[in-house]
């Protein structure tokens, strides 16, 4: 498995220990006393077996004394991916959870969203989100911010800041007639979106990128949805939105666009579905439109918080996958209450077993398939995947160091487990208290070692 370079970068250091992630052909794959460097430039530069230290370290110039044992109740994991999360909905999370989506966004979401005009308020509620995510193990973060240009640039600029992978997405909406302030003309939209990306990509970060965000058909006009279409395309750029994420929204864009002969047709014919969209929910498309979203290569968010909070539906994952549509989690805070991917993998299970419930022919997803739709699925979701999302040489070396028995954590280890125990006893009932180090392109990013502000 090692794969010695003789222009490869020199490395930084190296583990030894339990690895554990996932690969396209298996869901979990584990490793024991294993070895694994990175080198300078953040990439894992090699994957061994223990035994081979002393050829490893002479090929690799590295010296076995520094090599950093892990212990017998920890492991290393590739970094949990958010493939959807509202940055600007964090400061209510855990609140506001009894209204269906559309009431729901016009009584608490966009008077909310509506304050991120203010760039104090805005630093404040993005520096919590982007530090509680990251020592929760999200390595990656797909955002939504919200209409303010330059709120949204600071939030790239914060996840940069503390390293975080992230994609970032001024929203755009021209049609909003519940809170009329919260709303542009399809000439600001555009103007301010083409400012936005140009500012950002000014800014060249290694790993966070601009992503073009119309809120969702409803908050958009035909002639923005084409705008932002050819803005995507014209600069290859990701695309999210939300789609089909319940009956009354659905029955909305029918009559709205009623030339369109699904959801998922709306945005097809604005150019909308490419192989870098990432569309949220999902609950109620129809196998013809899956059809639509595995030929485009455009991406689901499965996000069971949410789904349940706002009562909006059950997406069949078994049935997203069958139709090999890429797929992966996502914590949509704040319509979800949790921003811990760890909440996100266990709704995961729970909304499986729902439909096992009500179908016991239905196939039940296990939870080395939700971690890896939490892991590598996400990374391909985002179609990040040649850069993250699994422990493969060559790519960022972007981990968790978990550590199962961590002390004063919420896990009591009675006997000794084997490592794919250790993986479920983490995922089902671990916390932060359990994250002990987090990587992102091989920097250190959690335990947090600058000071920042706040
Ligand atoms: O879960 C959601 N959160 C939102 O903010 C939103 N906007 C449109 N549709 C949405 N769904
Ligand atoms: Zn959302």
């Amino acid at each position: 498995m090692a794969n010695p370079d003789k222009s490869s970068s020199a490395i930084a250091y190296v583990y030894r220990g339990t690895f554990v992630h996932s690969t396209q052909q298996t869901a979990l794959q584990v490793q024991e006393d294993a070895l694994l460097g990175v080198d300078t430039e953040g990439k894992i530069a090699f994957i061994g077996e223990g035994k081979k230290l002393e050829a490893l370290s002479q090929v690799f110039e590295f010296s076995p004394s520094e090599v950093t044992q892990l212990t017998e109740h920890e492991f290393l994991m590739p970094g949990l991916v958010d493939t959807h999360i509202h940055a600007c909905q964090y400061s209510y999370a855990g609140t506001a959870l009894d209204l269906p989506l559309l009431q729901w966004l016009n009584t608490y979401t966009f008077p909310v969203e509506s304050r991120f005009k203010d760039l104090e308020f805005a630093r404040r509620v993005y520096t919590h989100v982007v530090k509680r995510t990251l020592t929760n193990g999200t390595t990656t973060a797909c955002y939504f911010a919200s209409i303010h240009t330059d709120a949204t640039l600071l939030l790239g600029q914060i996840a940069n800041d503390f390293g975080q992978r992230a994609l970032v997405g001024k929203v755009c909406m021209d049609r909003n007639d519940s809170v009329k302030h919260y709303r542009e003309s399809i000439q600001e939209s555009h103007d301010e979106t083409c400012r936005f990306i140009k500012e950002f990509l000014n800014k060249k970060y290694p790993l966070a990128k601009p992503v073009v965000t119309p809120r969702f058909a409803l908050s958009c006009s035909r002639e923005l949805l084409e705008q932002l279409g050819k803005i995507a395309k014209n600069n290859n750029l990701h695309i999210q939105s939300h789609i089909s994420e319940n009956k009354e929204e659905i029955q909305l864009v029918k009559e709205l666009f009623p030339e369109s002969e699904s959801y998922t047709d709306v945005y097809h014919k604005y150019n909308l579905l490419t192989d870098k969209t990432v569309m949220a929910h999902g609950c109620h498309l129809s196998d013809k439109e899956l059809a639509v979203f595995k030929e485009t290569g455009a991406s689901l968010s499965h996000c069971p918080n949410s789904n349940f909070s706002l009562c909006s539906g059950v997406l069949n994952v078994r049935n997203v996958l069958k139709h090999k549509v890429k797929l992966g989690l996502g914590t949509d805070v704040a319509g979800g209450y949790s921003s811990s991917m760890l909440d996100a993998v266990r709704r995961t299970l729970d909304a499986s077993k729902i439909l096992t419930i009500q179908d016991p022919k239905h196939e039940t997803l296990s939870f080395e398939e939700v971690f890896r739709l939490a892991t590598l699925g996400g990374s391909q979701a985002l179609s990040l995947d040649d850069q993250t999302g699994n422990f493969e040489v060559g790519k960022d070396f972007d981990a968790l160091r978990v550590n199962v028995a961590a002390p004063g954590g919420p896990i009591d280890l009675i006997h000794s487990e084997g490592p794919k125990t250790l993986l479920e006893k983490f995922l089902n009932l671990g916390d932060d208290r359990n994250i002990v180090e987090v990587f992102v392109a091989g920097k250190k990013v959690v335990p947090f070692t600058e000071p920042k502000a706040e």
